[in-house]
């Protein structure tokens, strides 16, 4: 390694001619100032240590005697000297540092520097333990918070420095085997464990390139320098465990006045054999330590004594400490650790020695030279620079706080976003909670509008089977007029009659509009009274039309009246217009009104007139009888029962043929000649009808068939037995629920026999028809040539169970108006 060289002597310190020691600084002591201050600071006997303390204060606390081993002293005067036993290094930073370090605040240079032999407590110092700080972070804080305030001060610490526009920038430097190292490259966050040191060369009085770190939070620095001074290379010796194998810089530059402290903790000055350096790197390592040391022994020597030469090139450490001995702003703070083990008595005196060597220093008091004026321009210079490390500080205050705006910002929007959606989940939570009771109400309306809808339709369709109906009777109306202007006579008694009954229907057809009633017609104003309906006509007389009260018998009860209506010149042709429906009563009321309804309209036929008086061949007589059915409509049932016959009840009806076990049930009519007056509406056929056969077929149910054949029995008589048996067989009817027997009579031609045949309620006319051929068959050849009228078909009890507003009723009764009310009788001749 080349030797360096003492730099010129116009770089030395303009040091007087003569030291104090001389005695000549009386007179120049205004002009002469001490750049370097020394403090002794004695640590605490170890507990390793035998005997008492080598050392002692003296001279009033700024000496420090020495006791050697044969009772003699020696005293050497100091700046200063700290015992660490009375004084922590929180009394010793406040009594010797605090006062430098508030003049770098304001732009000073400050040198704080410790040095002493290993193990005395240099790093102790300068860095502190976990108790108590050192120097470093002292420094910082006071530097970046401000000063004035010990541990426990109560102060600002936010950005006290930031107030006053302070920060600092922190360069870390490691001196070992005089190769400068930066700590700092390698020790940020994104750095590996052991990542290797930087080594810089120095150029002038300066490391180049070194890194630092800037800031104005003293707490982040002093984190981050605590971190980096672990990177230091210690070595265990058996003077001390943790022995430092380098000298430490610690460099902080407070750009914004300029002012620049300086914290040296220097490698220990050793024994080899003391500190048991074995091997030749140990002490390869040992003896660069100590020419660290020993240049900067020889640098303070030099300039104490006045030399010409200055050697601050020797060694690293000291070229990089040549502005803190030469710049004339710049302090010097060197602390002199001492142990007061007598062991390490002689590396104690060593130390004391140096340490009142470098105290002899003296500076010249400042005389305006020319290298002030370089000094001016260099001022200018360092202001420039200033202003640049200024205006860097600001842009990197601005971009943090940009990027606090923005992170604020993003806050801002995040909260903003969770507001609306909180926003968004209540408004959701209210609507649902609406919707609850919104839906029910809905929910309802719905069913409310669908029934209404449902009613409406009804209603319509109701409206328009009544219009039709209307239209039907008035049709019908029409057309009796027409018959009733054709037969006049007729008119008066038949049309009133008719047109009444017909207002009557109307009347109750609106009263009962829209219900599902049963209709029984022996209910309303009809007398309870066997109304018989006997409808004469003669085509080939005179017709006429008389009622009369059924007192032709003794069919009739007092005071009930039978209406007996003779039509005399029927018109030839006969229209008959029928309506046949199906289906029972209850599909009708769970169907409702809109069931369809079968129905089947009786084409219209031509009844041909035959006289009566004529015989007739059988064949023509079996005609007219088909025609007879097929007029009523072979299929029709005689009744409409809505009530189904209970088994039990059809078991007590009688069957057909078995007239011996029901001998009682015979029904004899009686002979019509004997009592004409009874049947004096008999009258020849009237016309003669043919039908066309309805399509609808019938089951065929179950016929129940009494004879009546008493020819001795006056024909009164017979009906009145008759008549007897019928209410009788009401009142059986009544309990079993009017589903009983229909009673057809049956006035043979030759008026000698009369049948009385009986029908269960839902049988039809080819029932009947079955019946009457089943009795020919039985009289065979007793009745065969005798000619025979049907005389009467008389129904009790027809009862209806169809809503009544329905057409079909409507044209049913408009029927049965004309010839079959309640208990009617057709009188005919066959
Ligand atoms: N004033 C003190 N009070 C308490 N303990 C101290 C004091 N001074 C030093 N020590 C302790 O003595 C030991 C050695 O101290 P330190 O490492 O500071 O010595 P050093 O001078 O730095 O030695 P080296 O030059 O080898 O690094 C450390 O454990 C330290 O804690």
């Amino acid at each position: 390694m080349t030797p360096l060289k003492t730099p010129s002597s116009k770089h030395r310190l303009n040091f007087p001619a003569t030291t104090p020691k001389n005695g000549n600084h009386h007179g120049a002591a205004a002009a002469t100032e001490h750049p370097v201050e020394v403090i002794g600071r004695i640590r605490n006997l170890t507990s390793g240590a035998g005997g008492a303390s080598a050392l002692e204060i003296a001279g009033g606390g700024t000496a420090v005697r020495v006791r050697g081993d044969a009772g003699g002293c020696r005293d050497f005067t100091l700046d200063g000297v700290s015992v660490s036993e009375e004084e922590d290094l929180e009394g010793f930073y406040r009594r010797f540092v605090r006062s430098r370090i508030e003049g770098v605040r304001v732009g000073a240079k400050c040198t704080v520097m410790v040095y002493g032999p290993t193990g005395s407590g240099k790093s102790h110092t300068m860095f502190g333990c976990t108790k108590q700080p050192g120097i470093v972070y002292r420094a910082l804080k006071d530097i970046l918070e401000g000063g004035g305030g010990g541990e426990g001060d109560v102060r600002d610490e936010d950005d006290a420095g930031f107030r006053m526009g302070l920060f600092v920038q922190v360069t870390v430097l490691e001196i070992y085997n005089e190769d400068i190292y930066d700590l700092l490259v390698g020790s940020g966050a994104n750095a590996k464990g052991n990542a290797p040191k930087a080594r810089l060369e120095v150029m002038g009085k300066k490391a180049k390139n070194a890194t630092y770190i800037s800031g104005n939070e003293a707490g982040k620095i002093s984190r981050e320098v605590s971190k980096v001074e672990k990177r230091r290379i210690v070595k265990s010796t058996l003077c001390n465990e943790r022995s430092s194998r380098s000298h430490c810089m610690i460099i902080l530059d407070v750009p914004s006045v300029g002012g620049r402290l300086m914290l040296v903790d220097m490698a220990g000055s050793e024994n080899i054999e003391a500190a048991g350096q074995i091997g030749f790197e140990a002490k390869m390592q040992t003896a660069k330590i100590n020419q660290g040391n020993t240049a900067l022994k020889r640098v303070v020597e030099s300039i104490a004594n006045g030399d010409s030469h200055v050697p601050f090139r020797d060694s690293k450490l000291t070229m990089l400490l040549q502005d803190s001995f030469e710049d004339d702003k710049s302090k010097i703070l060197m602390i002199l650790c001492a142990s007061p083990d007598p062991k390490e008595l002689h590396k104690t005196v060593s130390t004391l020695e140096y340490g009142a060597k470098a105290k002899c220093i003296i500076r010249a008091a400042h005389v305006a030279t020319p290298r002030d004026k370089m000094s001016s321009e260099e001022s200018s210079t360092m202001l420039n620079s200033r202003i640049v490390a200024m205006n860097q500080f600001i842009y990197n205050l601005q971009k943090e706080n940009k990027l606090r705006e923005k992170e604020r910002n993003e806050a801002q929007s995040v909260l903003k976003r969770k507001e609306e959606e909180l926003a968004q989940l209540k408004a959701k939570l209210k609507l649902i909670e609406g919707q609850g009771a919104a839906a029910k109400q809905d929910e309802i309306n719905s069913k409310v509008m669908e029934k209404t809808q449902s009613l409406r339709t009804e209603l319509v369709k109701m409206e328009e089977k009544m219009l039709r109906q209307q239209q039907e009777l008035l049709a019908l109306q029409q057309r009796l007029q027409e018959v009733e202007r054709e037969k006049p006579v007729q008119q008066d008694i038949i049309g009133g009659r008719l047109l009444a009954r017909l207002s009557e229907m109307s009347a109750r057809a609106d009263q009962s509009m829209s219900m599902d009633m049963s209709i029984d017609f022996d209910m309303g104003d009809q007398p309870a009274v066997e109304d018989v309906k006997v409808i004469k006509e003669d085509t080939r007389q005179q017709g006429q039309i008389r009622s009369q009260t059924n007192a032709a018998g003794s069919c009739t009860s007092a005071g009930e009246q039978e209406d007996v209506v003779r039509l005399s010149g029927y018109p030839e042709k006969v229209v008959l217009s029928t309506v046949f429906e199906e289906g029972d009563e209850e599909e009708d009321k769970d169907s409702g009104v809109d069931e369809e309804q079968c129905k089947e309209v009786v084409e219209e036929s031509y009844v041909m007139q035959q006289p009566l008086a004529e015989p007739e061949d059988p064949e023509t007589r079996n005609t007219r009888i088909q025609n007879i059915f097929r007029l009523c409509g072979n299929y029709r049932e005689l009744a409409k029962n809505s009530k189904v016959q209970s088994p039990a009840a059809r078991d007590s009806n009688p069957v057909f043929g078995d007239e011996n076990k029901q001998p009682a049930a015979k029904q004899v009519f009686g002979d019509e000649n004997k009592d004409p007056s009874a049947w004096g509406a008999i009258e020849p056929p009237m016309c003669d009808v043919k039908v066309a056969d309805s399509p609808v077929s019938s089951q065929l149910s179950p016929i129940v068939c009494q004879f009546v054949d008493e020819p001795k029995l006056p024909v009164s008589e017979q009906l009145k037995s008759c008549n007897d048996t019928l209410e009788a067989a009401d009142e059986n009817k009544e309990n079993s629920g009017r589903d009983s027997l229909l009673d057809v009579y049956i006035k043979w031609e030759s008026g000698h026999l009369i049948k009385g045949l009986k029908l269960l309620s839902n049988s039809c006319l080819s029932d009947l028809r079955k019946l009457l051929e089943a009795h020919f068959e039985e009289a065979g050849s007793k009745h065969a040539a005798q000619q025979f009228t049907f005389l009467l078909l008389g129904v009790r009890h027809l009862a209806l169970h169809i809503p009544f507003f329905h057409p079909i009723v409507l044209c049913y009764l408009y029927l049965l108006a004309m010839s079959f009310i309640h208990h009617w009788r057709i009188e005919t001749s066959l």
